[in-house]
C-alpha cells in the first residue's frame, strides 16, 4: 500500500521544500484543520450530544442560530486565539471583528469563516461544512480595524473548506492547486487522498435553487431555459440538476466530477446583490474553484476581484466548470 501522508507532513513539506507557505501560515492551517476535526466530531454526535436544533438567537443577518452554528464558531476562535499566528477573526456568526486577546502572542495573519455553512441541513442529517479564509494583515500599524479585513479575494494567502458527510473531508489551496485530506478517524489525522485536482470545463449538471425561478434576473432564466431544453434545445444535450443547499457540499462535487453552481441576484430582496456572503463563503470558494481550473464570477465580473465595502457584503455567485461560467456570464453582458 502507498505511504499515507497526513495534513502535517504535506504542510511541513510545501513549507520546507517548496516554499509554498510560512511557517506560521503552516501553523495556523493546522489549527484550523484541527478546529475541523472538533467541529467534525460535535457534528457526529447529533441528537445523542444534545447539539441539534436552534439556539433561539439571531446572527447580524438577522438568521436564526442553529446551536452547532454557535458551538463551530466558539469552537473556531478557541483553537486560534492562542495560537500566535493571528492578529484577528471575523465569522458570520459574529458582528464585528475579534480581536486576539492581549494576553496571547499576536500574529500577522486574519481568519475569517462561515463556522457552519448548510444550517438548514444540520437537523436532517445532510451534509453540512465549515468554509474559511485567510488574509495578511496590512504592514506597518500596531492594531487591528474591520477595515484591514477588507481586501479583494485575490489577496488570500490559504483558503479551502472542510466538509461533514459520509466523510469528513479537508480542502485546501494556498495558491498551488488543490489538495484534499480525508479524515482517518482511527488515527485522528487528515491524510492526503488527492492532489492537483481538476474542474473539467465541460459539464452536463447545475445546481440552482429552482423554487427562486420566477423571481429571477433575464440572463440566468435564458441559461437554465437553456439546460433544461435538453437535446432538442439549442445546448444539444440533456442536463441533469442536483442542488444539495449546503455550498460545501455543492461545491466539492463540482471539484469532484463538476458541473456549474448558481446562487444569483434575485427580486426576493432586490437590493442585496445576493444571498451568499462574499468574504467567507464566495471568496475562499473561487479561488479553491479557480485554483482547480474553474471559473467564478458575479455574473459580470470575477468574484477574486471584487473590492468588499464590509465585512458581512453579499455577492451573487456562478461558479465550477470554466465554459458554462462563461457562458452565464456572456449572458450577462448582452
Ligand atoms: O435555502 P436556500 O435558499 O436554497 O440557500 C441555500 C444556500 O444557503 C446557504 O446554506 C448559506 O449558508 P449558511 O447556512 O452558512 O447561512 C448555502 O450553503 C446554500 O447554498
Ligand atoms: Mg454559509
Ligand atoms: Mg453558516
Amino acid at each position: 500500500m502507498a505511504q499515507r501522508i497526513s495534513l502535517t507532513r504535506w504542510l511541513v513539506e510545501k513549507q520546507r521544500v517548496q516554499g509554498h507557505l510560512s511557517a506560521e501560515l503552516r501553523l495556523l492551517v493546522e489549527i484550523v484543520a484541527r478546529a475541523c476535526k472538533g467541529i467534525s466530531h460535535a457534528v457526529n454526535k447529533g441528537a445523542l450530544g444534545g447539539v441539534l436544533g436552534s439556539a433561539e438567537s439571531e446572527n447580524v443577518q438577522g438568521e436564526v442560530q442553529k446551536k452547532l452554528d454557535i458551538i463551530a464558531n466558539e469552537v473556531l476562535i478557541e483553537a486560534n486565539e492562542w495560537g500566535g499566528h493571528l492578529a484577528a477573526m471575523a465569522s458570520e456568526e459574529m458582528d464585528g471583528i475579534y480581536l486576539v486577546p492581549n494576553r496571547y502572542p499576536q500574529g500577522e495573519y486574519l481568519l475569517l469563516f462561515d463556522p457552519l455553512d448548510g444550517s438548514s441541513n444540520i437537523d436532517v442529517n445532510v451534509s453540512i461544512g465549515t468554509i474559511f479564509s485567510v488574509l495578511k494583515k496590512p504592514e506597518g500599524q500596531a492594531g487591528v480595524t474591520e477595515q484591514d479585513f477588507l481586501q479583494p479575494g485575490t489577496r488570500q494567502v490559504a483558503a479551502g473548506y472542510c466538509i461533514y458527510g459520509p466523510q469528513t473531508t479537508l480542502v485546501l489551496t494556498t495558491g498551488h492547486g488543490v489538495a484534499v485530506f480525508t479524515l482517518d478517524r482511527e488515527q485522528g489525522s487528515f491524510v492526503l487522498t488527492d492532489e492537483n485536482v481538476r474542474i473539467p470545463a465541460d459539464t452536463k449538471e447545475f445546481a440552482i435553487n429552482m423554487s427562486n425561478m420566477r423571481h429571477w434576473d433575464e440572463p440566468v432564466r435564458r441559461y437554465i431555459d437553456e439546460c433544461l431544453a435538453g437535446k432538442d434545445g439549442p445546448r444539444g444535450k440533456d442536463f441533469n440538476m442536483r442542488w444539495i443547499a449546503s455550498m460545501v457540499a455543492d461545491v466539492h462535487r463540482i471539484l469532484t466530477r463538476g458541473g456549474v453552481f448558481m446562487y444569483p441576484w434575485d427580486k426576493r430582496e432586490p437590493n442585496k446583490p445576493g444571498k451568499l456572503r462574499l468574504m467567507y463563503e464566495a471568496n475562499p470558494m473561487a479561488w479553491v474553484v479557480e485554483q482547480a481550473g474553474g471559473a467564478a464570477t458575479n455574473g459580470r465580473e470575477r468574484i477574486l476581484d471584487i473590492q468588499p465595502q464590509s465585512l458581512h457584503e453579499r455577492v451573487s455567485v456562478v461558479l465550477g466548470s470554466k465554459n458554462e461560467v462563461e457562458r452565464v456570464t456572456a449572458y450577462h453582458a448582452k
